[in-house]
C-alpha cells in the first residue's frame, strides 16, 4: 500500500492525524496516534461557495444559515435577495461581500427578478434531458470553448464606453436564455472569495479532488456555460478578470466530489445545535470547505461531524486506534441503514465513486461467500 503522505493546500494540519495517498479512495486521512472518543478533531471555519437555494432564501439566514421551520427570517434584504435572522449576520454578509460584492449581489438579483417567469423553460429543459448520456470531457470541453468565444465579445462590448440604449448584441445574446438562479449564486460567491482572498481561494480548490465528467445532463453544462455569460454580462467590471471558463469548470468538478450538504438539521426550539442531526431533512443548500474536504466516507464511520452556523466541527465517535482512517458518512439519516446494494448505488450516482469502505469490503467479501443471506442483513 502506497503510504505517501501529503499536505495539500488548505488541508488541516495536527499532531492527531496525517493526510497519506491510497490505493483506492485517492488521499484519506489517517490517525497517528490512538485518540480518545470525542476528542475535537477538525473546526472548518473556511466556508467556500455557499449557495442557498433560491425558493429558501426567504427561510434560511443568508449568513448563519439558521432556519426557524419554514418561517420566513425577520430581516429581509431586498437589493440583495437574502434574509437575515439578525441585523449583525445582515452586517456580515455585507462586509464579507465588500463594497464591490454587493454590488455584485444586487446585479445577480435584479437579473434574477425580472427573468423568474423565464425559469420554468430551464426545468422543461431537465425533463427533456433526464435520460441523455452524461456530457463527456470533449462534449464539456467544445461547450466552454464556445462559451469563451461568446464572452470574449460580451467583454470587449462592456469595456468599449457607449451610450447607446441597447445593450450591445452579445449581451442581448446572451440573455436570451434565462438564468440559472442557483448557479449564478455558486460562480458569484467563489468569485467574491478569489477577490477578496487571491492567495487562497483559488490554490485551496485547486488542491481539491476532482471529476472530469462533473455534470449529469447536458442542461446542468449548459446552466453552467449561460450563468457565466449572464455573470460577464453584469458584474462590476473589476471582478471580470478573475471570471473565466478555467475557474467555473474547476468550481463544478470540484464542487461534485467535495460539497457539504446544508440541511435544517432538525434544530427543535431550545435544542443545542451541537445535538441536532446534521443531516436532518431539509436540504436548503450546499457549499465547500476545503479544510474539511479529506475525509472520505465510510458507511461505518468513525467521526461525528456538527455544523453550528458556518462552522463544521468534526471530532472521534468513538476510541480510535493509531493509524486507523478517520472516516465521515456522506449518507445522511436513515440512508446510513440502507442496504449494501442501495448504499452503493445512491453513493455511486450522487458521489461517483464505487465505496471501497470497510464495512462494505466486508459484506462483500461475505455475500462472495453466502450471497443471498447477507445481501438481505446488510
Ligand atoms: C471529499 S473527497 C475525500 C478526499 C479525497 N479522497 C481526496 O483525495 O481528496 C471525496 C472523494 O474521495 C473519494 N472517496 C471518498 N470515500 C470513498 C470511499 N469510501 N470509497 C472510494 N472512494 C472514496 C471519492 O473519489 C470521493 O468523490
Amino acid at each position: 500500500m502506497d503510504t505517501t503522505i501529503v499536505t495539500p493546500n488548505g488541508a488541516p494540519i495536527s499532531s492527531r492525524f496525517h493526510i497519506k495517498t491510497t490505493p483506492t479512495a485517492g488521499r484519506a486521512v489517517f490517525a497517528t496516534n490512538p485518540i480518545p472518543k470525542g476528542t475535537p478533531l477538525v473546526t472548518a471555519e473556511d466556508c467556500l461557495a455557499p449557495v442557498i437555494l433560491r425558493i429558501y432564501r426567504k427561510e434560511v439566514c443568508g449568513w448563519c444559515y439558521a432556519y426557524n421551520l419554514g418561517r420566513p427570517m425577520p430581516f429581509r434584504a431586498p437589493d440583495i435577495g437574502f434574509a437575515f435572522c439578525s441585523t449583525e449576520c445582515e452586517a456580515k454578509f455585507r462586509s464579507d461581500a465588500g463594497d464591490i460584492g454587493v454590488q455584485a449581489w444586487t446585479a445577480v438579483e435584479l437579473l434574477t427578478r425580472k427573468s423568474t417567469r423565464r425559469v420554468e423553460r430551464i426545468e422543461n429543459d431537465i425533463l427533456t434531458d433526464i435520460d441523455a448520456p452524461r456530457p463527456n470531457p470533449c462534449e464539456i470541453q467544445a461547450a466552454w470553448l464556445k462559451a469563451e468565444l461568446h464572452g470574449e465579445a460580451i467583454r470587449l462590448a462592456r469595456l468599449a464606453t457607449t451610450d447607446a440604449t441597447k445593450p450591445p448584441k452579445a449581451i442581448r445574446k446572451a440573455f436570451s436564455t434565462p438564468p440559472a438562479v442557483d448557479i449564478l449564486p455558486f460562480f458569484l460567491s467563489v468569485l467574491l472569495s478569489a477577490h477578496h482572498h487571491p492567495d487562497t481561494t483559488t490554490a485551496h480548490i485547486s488542491a481539491l479532488a476532482s471529476t472530469q465528467t462533473p455534470y449529469p445532463h447536458a442542461s446542468d453544462l449548459r446552466a453552467d456555460t449561460t450563468s457565466y455569460l449572464h455573470l460577464l454580462s453584469i458584474l462590476p467590471l473589476p471582478l471580470l478578470p478573475l471570471l473565466t471558463p478555467t475557474l467555473c469548470l474547476n468550481l463544478t468538478s470540484q464542487n461534485a466530489h467535495n460539497s457539504f450538504g446544508i440541511r435544517s438539521s432538525h434544530i427543535a426550539p431550545f435544542q443545542s445545535p451541537l445535538s441536532a442531526d446534521p443531516d436532518g431533512d431539509e436540504f436548503f443548500g450546499y457549499g465547500t470547505w476545503p479544510s474539511a474536504s479529506y475525509f472520505n466516507h465510510s458507511c461505518a464511520p468513525n467521526l461525528e461531524k456538527k455544523r453550528v452556523g458556518r462552522v463544521w466541527y468534526f471530532s472521534a465517535g468513538r476510541a480510535i486506534e493509531s493509524h486507523e482512517e478517520l472516516c465521515i458518512s456522506y449518507l445522511g439519516g436513515e440512508e446510513r441503514s440502507w442496504s449494501l446494494d442501495r448504499r452503493k448505488d445512491w453513493l455511486s450516482r450522487n458521489w461517483g465513486f464505487e465505496c471501497t469502505c470497510q464495512k462494505c469490503s466486508a459484506q462483500e467479501a461475505k455475500n462472495g461467500l453466502y450471497p443471498s443471506e447477507t445481501i438481505q442483513q446488510a
